[in-house]
């Protein structure tokens, strides 16, 4: 295209951007009015409270964020049965002029899917694909794909390799402008289908997964605004990073939650060993919890009569046998269950009396006679209630209770492990672990059934245990999820080492597995290096490639730690961008330390914002991304855990343009 007709363009186009923003203006000024007067609008004070809710959101989604584009594609159909002939924009959510026409479509919307997947072979009536290049909001360049004369970019794209290439400051952003065909078609699959994602790291899992929420929550807003989408992630850091991504794209009511925060009916006030906490996390102990609830169940043993101050009832012991039964075949949660023979019971009595009297009794005789002390006697003798707190207790309390339930699931040093060595003396007093959490929320589950989301997104899916995996099953037991993982990534004593196990924990064995393997965070260089740890961590995983030829790799020995990091991290800033400092735990502090008595300030991984330096501890840097990185002392971090390699791969795979490698010690194995 000659200069001045690219001139002409980009005025135009700067143009568009400019009504565009004008019109997003006014109609969040439009929304704003509505939210100020929805109360003298609406009917009664609920639905106030609901349109109140509906024009805050609806407030928040039009705002209009001056640094992020408010478009960055568009599309000019050429020959196509609906749009021929005419050009739109996409962007992060839709702008109309008051006329109602649009200015900017949705990223969502099901025409934009073509400025993703359109291509030379199928142009989907594209004619034109064009991309923006942005500088702090305002357009700068853009780029042409002219699909209908047979050109066509890809991966080599100047205005992609840009945005992947930008330094990263503070948490994670969105990726709409540039997400790539293999992640649309993830993003954008039905509702009722489950994925899992198996994906080296850097190929954009964790995006496809916030994009993915963020799709079904604009294609089935009412129904999943009912149920809820959940997003579980494994740390609150990892939380943190990821906190602004949906907001970002307008979506400002999801729910994000660790399974820790999932399950936390108690407080977490004890370390198990990683034996024991192993040994609680196994899917058998849901077998033994069943067991020992359903074993408090007894046959009755007595008749029952109930007075209703006129008449004496009697129920013999063979009808109660029955109705236990029965309630006992319908497999229905524990607590339900207890409620069903109660009903039972108290329509027998009811029955009786109708004979007798030759009409109903009342809803009061009824509540009465199935609140009555003999009723009541009966079920805790036969069906008693218990708490999930109350089952838990007992069975790590009491070693017959525990043998009962274990026996033939669990050996003795099996159950050795669970059992506590000193009890405390009650439920309330127990000093819970995490895991006991973990059984606790799996007792709940078989006494009362749990609400489930309407989707659920899982992140680093493959440290999940076969009894978090249930926990999150019972929350998603009416949804579809989006599983996200590495198998080389997992770190867990139970990590997954294979992906239909887990999926069968998560109750959805069917579930198809998708690999991601081109890579947009860390480049090749440093792919190359940390792939050496691959063959000692034992997983299929497919091999993924970089898109990112540039950034560097440098190893090297440092006799004084402390100070060789302080140097790297000084160098480092000189360039743009983050800088993480990653070290075993134990060593943390000590780095700190020295960053600081240099006049270095640095920031928490839980706090990201303000300071470019973050020392982060190797346990806590999963999914995490830093421009440069410096890695202190691999072999400390291996030898800190029993799956300590696959944790190095984990650190290694976190930069996103330089890595460097300090180590007095000798290299572990296989990196020497
Ligand atoms: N299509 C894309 N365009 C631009 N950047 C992308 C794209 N896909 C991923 N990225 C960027 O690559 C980086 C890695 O993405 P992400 O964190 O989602 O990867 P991941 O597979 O979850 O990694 P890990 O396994 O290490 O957790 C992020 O900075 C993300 O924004």
């Amino acid at each position: 295209m000659p200069a001045t007709d690219l001139d002409t363009d980009l005025t135009a186009e700067r143009a568009h951007l400019t009504v565009s923003r004008a019109a997003l203006r006014r109609m969040r000024q439009r929304a704003e009015q509505l939210y100020a007067t929805g109360d003298t609008v609406a009917g009664d004070a609920y639905t106030a409270e609901q349109l109140g809710r509906h024009m805050a959101r609806r407030v928040a989604e039009l705002a209009d964020h001056p640094d992020t584009p408010l478009f960055f594609g568009r599309l000019d159909f050429g020959d196509h049965p609906d749009h021929r002939g005419r050009a739109y924009h996409v962007g992060r959510r839709h702008v109309t002029d008051d006329l109602g026409e649009p200015l900017v479509l949705d990223w969502r919307a099901p025409i934009s899917r073509s400025f993703y997947r359109a291509s030379v072979k199928d142009p989907q009536g594209v004619a034109t694909r064009r991309r923006f290049g942005f500088q702090q909001g305002e357009i700068t360049s853009f780029e042409d794909e002219h699909l209908s004369r047979g050109e066509e970019l890809g991966t080599a794209s100047r205005i992609l390799t840009a945005e992947i290439e930008r330094p990263r400051v503070g948490p994670m952003r969105d990726i709409v402008a540039t997400i790539q065909p293999e992640q649309d078609e993830l993003v954008r699959a039905e509702l009722d289908a489950s994925i899992c994602v198996q994906g080296a790291p850097g190929t954009g899992k964790t995006a496809v997964g916030l994009h993915r929420a963020a799709f079904l929550l604009y294609l089935h807003r009412e129904r999943l605004r009912r149920s809820g989408v959940l997003i579980v992630g494994p740390n609150r850091a990892f939380l943190a990073y990821i906190a602004g991504v949906l907001p970002a794209l307008g979506e400002v009511e999801v729910a994000q939650s660790t399974v820790e925060d999932l399950v936390a009916r108690v407080p977490v006030r004890a370390v198990d060993d990683t034996a024991t906490a192993t040994a609680k996390h196994d899917a058998r102990m849901a077998e033994v919890l069943r067991r020992a609830l359903y074993g408090r169940i007894r046959k009755p043993e007595q008749p029952i009569t109930v007075s209703d101050g006129s008449y004496r009832w009697r129920l013999g012991q063979e009808v109660l046998r029955r109705v236990v039964d029965e309630a006992r075949r319908e497999g229905l949660p524990y607590g339900t269950g207890r409620e069903r023979v109660r009903a039972r019971v108290v329509s027998l009595l009811q029955r009786q009396a109708e004979a007798r009297r030759a009409e109903s009794p009342g809803d009061a005789w009824l509540r009465r006679m199935g609140r009555s002390r003999p009723v009541t006697e009966f079920l805790d003798a036969t069906w008693p209630a218990v708490t999930p707190e109350g089952l838990v207790f007992e069975l790590l309390a009491d070693a017959q209770t525990l043998a009962n339930a274990a026996d033939g699931l669990l050996d003795a040093d099996e159950q050795a492990l669970l059992r506590w060595p000193r009890p405390a003396r009650t439920a309330k007093a127990a000093r819970w672990s995490a895991a006991d959490a973990i059984l606790i929320d799996e007792a709940a589950g078989l006494i009362e059934r749990s609400p489930s989301f309407g989707h659920v997104v899982v992140d680093e899916a493959q440290d999940l245990s076969p009894m978090q995996c249930r926990a999150i099953a019972r929350r998603s037991e009416h949804a579809s999820i989006t599983l996200l993982g590495d198998l080389a990534q997992g770190t867990a004593p139970w990590a997954a080492a294979d992906w239909p196990t887990l999926l069968g924990h998560l109750g959805k064995p069917a579930t198809a597995v998708v690999p991601l393997t081109v890579g947009f965070r860390v480049p090749a260089a440093v792919v190359a290096f940390a792939n050496r740890l691959l063959p000692a961590l034992a997983v299929d995983v497919p091999a993924a490639r970089s898109l990112r030829r540039d950034g560097g790799l440098e190893i090297r020995t440092a006799a004084e730690l402390p100070a060789a990091t302080v140097a790297q991290v000084r160098a480092a800033l000189d360039h743009e961008g983050s800088v993480g400092v990653i070290a075993a735990d134990a060593r943390v502090e000590q780095l700190r330390a020295a960053l600081h008595a240099d006049g270095i300030a640095t920031a928490t991984v839980e706090d990201m914002a303000g300071e470019r330096v973050t020392v982060v501890p190797a346990s806590a840097v999963k999914g995490l991304e830093y421009d440069q990185v410096v890695v202190v002392e691999p072999a400390e971090i291996v030898a800190a855990e029993p799956r300590g390699l696959h944790r190095l791969y984990v650190v290694l795979t976190r930069a996103v343009s330089r890595l460097t490698v300090l180590h007095a010690d000798p290299l572990p194995a296989p990196l020497g």
